[in-house]
């Protein structure tokens, strides 16, 4: 191969010395920018992993496949713990290991994610100058130190989240609002359907949560509710996020997701404007959190149309990831009750169900406790976590605010400041050593309390006690062998001081809301010919009773995107829905 372009090489530039002087000088550059990559800015700076395109290789790599390319880049070097991308006039750090991760995690003084907040939220939301210099004013304050918008609402955020009696009223009331979202629908199946459609699964699942999401953040004069065609704003918002976040002539890369954005902040603004987030004239008004949201933005002088592109991030974080997570749990459940498996994953969650939906007698009407759910329903939280190792590939991100040593098996690790570390989730939710041989397989059972004692371990994990509580957690010393993952190693909330703040409420109400999907529908592939309803399996009347099952395929998810959120699925997955208890169908019930 070499002979032929140096043959190649020799004949274009035969009797030609400026054609070979210029070939001389790029090659020349090329092996110096080359090995100028490999120079490290410490001797023990994490080891570096070069690019054939020196410094924007890996840049393009990540533009060209997103979070795959870094998830691969870690997959691929599973000798690196943590490792260097050069990039210009800086470098990338990334980190694939639990207990480094935990580290990360923990050098939170040095290693921060806030200092990066001004710079995405302008891009993302379009954020005005004067507002993100509001943002920046006492950004990272120590305590004791004055305190900026970040670190107020932050503290709020994480408060009213935390466990408690405010996170369970609020979750309440999210399971109440999604079960009379499904139940409008379940009404109108019956009326106009004859209690079957055929549904894109996603986007039939994003609407319940959307609405049911505005309804209890914002209140019922919330801007879905009052203009139902910006729902697809929003999703195109979201679609176009990882290119708004590129911040390039964004009305004109991003259009789609820029006009969505746009279109809904005007309407968040007129919904603050009309105090519509506040109690009056009949009506409840937003959230309480959203109320204290309002007031800390406008305590801290941003302008109402500020604080409306404000509110939109928290309206998204509410949304995207709860839809998209429950549409792979029903899809992974009703895909197993489709392959003709009578044990299947289906039954199991549906015969742990009886202990928290019980049904009224003589009227039948359904009750789901929350409590019995949280306590009683192993197979469904085993069933939300692996779907989240298996679909979330999302990193953590922190700013090196000064130079830091990270400590490791293999370290130090020197990071040089004003660089960037990120901690692969994708590269870890697919780390054998960490989940065992069968990491590549969807495995519902595998958070199941018995089966994480016996989680088969390729290699010893060193980790102090403190550790063993949680990623965020304090220091301590000693070291053990591992038995279960490091808590560090499940990315889908993040982790740290930026660990999700609804990660309980999720967890909670995603899971409650596949309860209430289970109880009302049956649902299968999709019907491809012109036979009528009595054709499909387990379904009653009269009429004939030829029993067939219509597989639902699982497709991949798409990975090839920036992980801003968890992953969908590539394609959309069409499947027809059918109402179980065609009769007359009755509400549930949600009680704590
Ligand atoms: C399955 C559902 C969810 C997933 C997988 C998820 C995941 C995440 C992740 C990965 C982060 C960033 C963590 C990091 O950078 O280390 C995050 C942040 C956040 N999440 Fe969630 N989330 C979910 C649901 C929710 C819900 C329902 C809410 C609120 C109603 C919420 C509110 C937030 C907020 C406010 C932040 C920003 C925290 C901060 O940096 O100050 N999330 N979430």
């Amino acid at each position: 191969m070499a002979a032929l372009l140096l043959g190649f090489v020799t004949d274009i530039t035969a009797g030609n010395n400026t054609a070979v002087a210029t070939i001389a000088i790029l090659l020349t550059s090329y092996v110096l920018l080359y090995r100028w990559q490999l120079v490290k800015a410490d001797p023990d700076e994490p080891p570096i992993i070069p690019s054939a395109v020196p410094f924007v290789g890996h840049l393009l790599g990540m533009a060209l496949q997103g979070g795959r390319y870094v998830k691969n880049l870690g997959l691929r070097h599973p000798d690196k713990p943590i490792f260097t991308l050069p990039v210009p006039r800086s470098r990338m750090y990334v980190v694939t290991d639990p207990s480094l991760a935990a580290a990360v995690q923990r050098a939170s003084k040095t290693l921060s994610f806030t200092p990066l907040v001004p710079d995405i939220t302008q891009r993302v939301l379009g954020l005005d100058g004067d507002t993100v210099a509001i943002v920046r004013q006492h950004i990272d304050p120590e305590p004791g130190e004055a305190r900026g918008f970040l670190a107020d609402i932050h503290d709020l955020v994480y408060s009213y989240f935390g466990p408690g009696e405010a996170l369970s009223e609020l979750s309440l009331g999210a399971v109440r609002e999604l079960a009379r979202e499904v139940e409008g629908y379940v009404g109108r199946l019956q009326r106009e359907k004859g209690g079957e459609e055929t549904v894109d699964l996603l986007q039939w699942i994003r609407h319940f949560v959307a609405m049911a999401t505005a309804n209890l953040l914002y209140g019922e004069e919330n801007p879905l509710a009052l203009h139902p065609e910006l729902e697809s704003a929003f999703w195109d918002f979201d679609h176009g996020l990882g290119s708004l976040l590129m911040g390039v002539f964004p009305s004109i890369t991003a259009g789609k997701a820029y006009r969505g954005r746009e279109a809904l902040a005007a309407a968040l603004e007129e919904y603050l404007l009309h105090n519509r987030h506040l109690p009056g004239d009949g009506r409840k008004g937003a959230s309480l959190i959203v109320q204290k949201r309002v007031a800390i933005a406008l305590q801290h002088g941003w302008t109402l149309r500020a604080t409306a592109r404000s509110e939109l991030s928290f309206l998204f974080a509410g949304i995207v990831n709860t839809a998209t997570t429950t549409f792979w749990m029903v899809l992974y459940l009703f895909a197993s009750a489709s392959s003709g498996d009578t044990d299947n994953l289906l039954s199991t969650i549906r015969s742990e169900l009886s202990s928290s939906l019980t049904f009224d007698t003589p009227t039948g009407t359904p009750t789901l406790s929350m409590d019995k759910l949280r306590t009683s329903s192993p197979a469904l939280q085993s069933l939300f976590r692996e779907c989240l190792r298996q679909n979330s590939d999302t990193y953590s991100t922190r700013l090196v605010k000064s130079a830091t040593t990270l400590p490791g098996p293999a370290g130090p690790y020197h990071l040089a400041a004003s660089s960037v570390v990120q901690i692969s989730g994708g590269t870890m939710h697919a780390d054998p050593r960490i989940w065992g041989a069968d990491v590549g397989a969807f495995k519902p059972s595998r958070f199941l309390p018995q089966n994480q004692q016996q989680q088969p371990k390729m290699t010893t994990t060193t980790t102090t006690p403190n550790q063993e509580r949680g990623p965020e957690t304090g220091t301590g010393t000693g070291t053990r062998t591992s038995l279960t993952p490091h808590p560090a190693s499940f990315r889908a909330f993040g982790g740290g001081k930026t660990h999700c703040p609804g990660r309980h409420f999720a967890s909670t109400t995603i899971q409650a809301f596949v309860a209430l999907l289970v109880t009302h529908f049956d649902i299968t592939g999709q019907r491809h010919d012109n036979t009528g309803p009595q054709d499909d399996n387990n379904s009653g009347g009269g009429g004939r009773t030829r029993t067939r099952t219509r597989k639902i395929p699982v497709p991949e998810k798409e990975d090839g995107v920036l992980p801003v959120h968890v992953l969908e699925p590539k394609g959309e997955v069409r499947v027809t829905v059918r109402l179980r208890n065609r009769g007359g169908a009755r509400g549930v019930a949600v009680v704590n």
